[in-house]
């Protein structure tokens, strides 16, 4: 079996698959203690263990040794590349690239059917176009939800809020609608840039994932949801690399 392990910067996400076949998943805050306790008994039988990760080396270092602790498998980090097979990263210093962002364009490029956008929306937000030819045409990395509602609690003195799940985008009469309602109106019109952009481009279709993707869809956005589009782009990166 083989543990692909996604860790961004809020929670980590893995699957456990074998001979093909999803054998479990799931997901832990960053900082757990053991974040693979629900897949303790199979251990033994990893054979390998490929992770995309963006968080910082300390923590990383962190978690290749509980990895180490977990399982004896070989453990393989993947990162931003200049390209993988017709895919062509746009940035010139790949490597500071978030191997998240590769991992996701990876696996909708292998969907082969053209041009794309990908939005992630985790910690935070970041939004990739990729060309029908494969050409990433570069993209945009914007603060996440509870980045935004943190930055806005932290550093104004005077603005207190409630959470809420309601997604309206009218003009708020208190300051916790003016917060939350400000925050759907955001995504909102980023949905609505997102499509304009997507036509002018000739990208055919929009993917989302993250832990606030259905946020991005329940404010507007015409996507596909695909939670594990990194995971499944790190699976096809990792068995390729196997293969070499
Ligand atoms: N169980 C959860 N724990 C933490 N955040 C969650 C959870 N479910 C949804 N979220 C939302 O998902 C976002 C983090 O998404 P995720 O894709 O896990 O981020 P990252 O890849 O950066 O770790 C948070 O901003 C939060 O709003
Ligand atoms: C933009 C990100 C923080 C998103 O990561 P996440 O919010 O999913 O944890 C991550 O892709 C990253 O650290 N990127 C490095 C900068 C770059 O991609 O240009
Ligand atoms: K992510």
């Amino acid at each position: 079996m083989k543990l692909l392990v996604d860790a961004g910067n809020t929670r980590l996400k893995w699957l456990l698959v074998g001979d093909g076949h999803l054998v479990g998943t799931g997901s832990a805050i960053l900082d757990a203690d053991d974040p693979f306790c629900d897949i303790r008994c199979q251990s033994a039988h990893i054979r390998r263990v490929a992770v995309s990760t963006v968080i910082s080396e300390e923590r990383r270092q962190h978690l290749q040794v509980q990895l180490e602790a977990f399982c004896r498998a070989p453990i393989v980090f993947h990162w931003a590349e200049p390209r993988r097979g017709g895919l062509v990263n746009a940035y010139t210093e790949t490597d500071r690239m978030g191997a998240d962002r590769w991992h996701a364009m990876y696996a909708a490029w292998q969907a082969d059917e053209g041009g794309f956008a990908v939005v992630d929306a985790g910690s935070a937000i970041t939004i990739d176009y990729v060309a029908d030819t494969g050409a990433h045409l570069g993209g945009y990395i914007l603060p996440g939800k509870q980045m935004m509602l943190r930055s806005l609690r932290q550093d104004a003195a005077r603005i207190g809020f409630d959470a809420s799940d309601v997604q309206a985008a009218e003009p708020g009469a208190s300051t916790t609608e003016c917060v939350q309602h400000g925050l759907v109106w955001l995504w909102a019109s980023m949905a609505a840039r997102i499509e304009a952009d997507c036509r002018r481009l000739g990208l055919g279709r929009v993917l989302v994932t993250g832990g606030d993707a259905e946020g991005l869809l329940d404010a507007g956005l015409s996507a596909h949801h695909e939670p594990s589009l990194v995971l499944k782009g790190l699976a096809a990166v990792d068995g390729e690399s196997e293969r070499e």
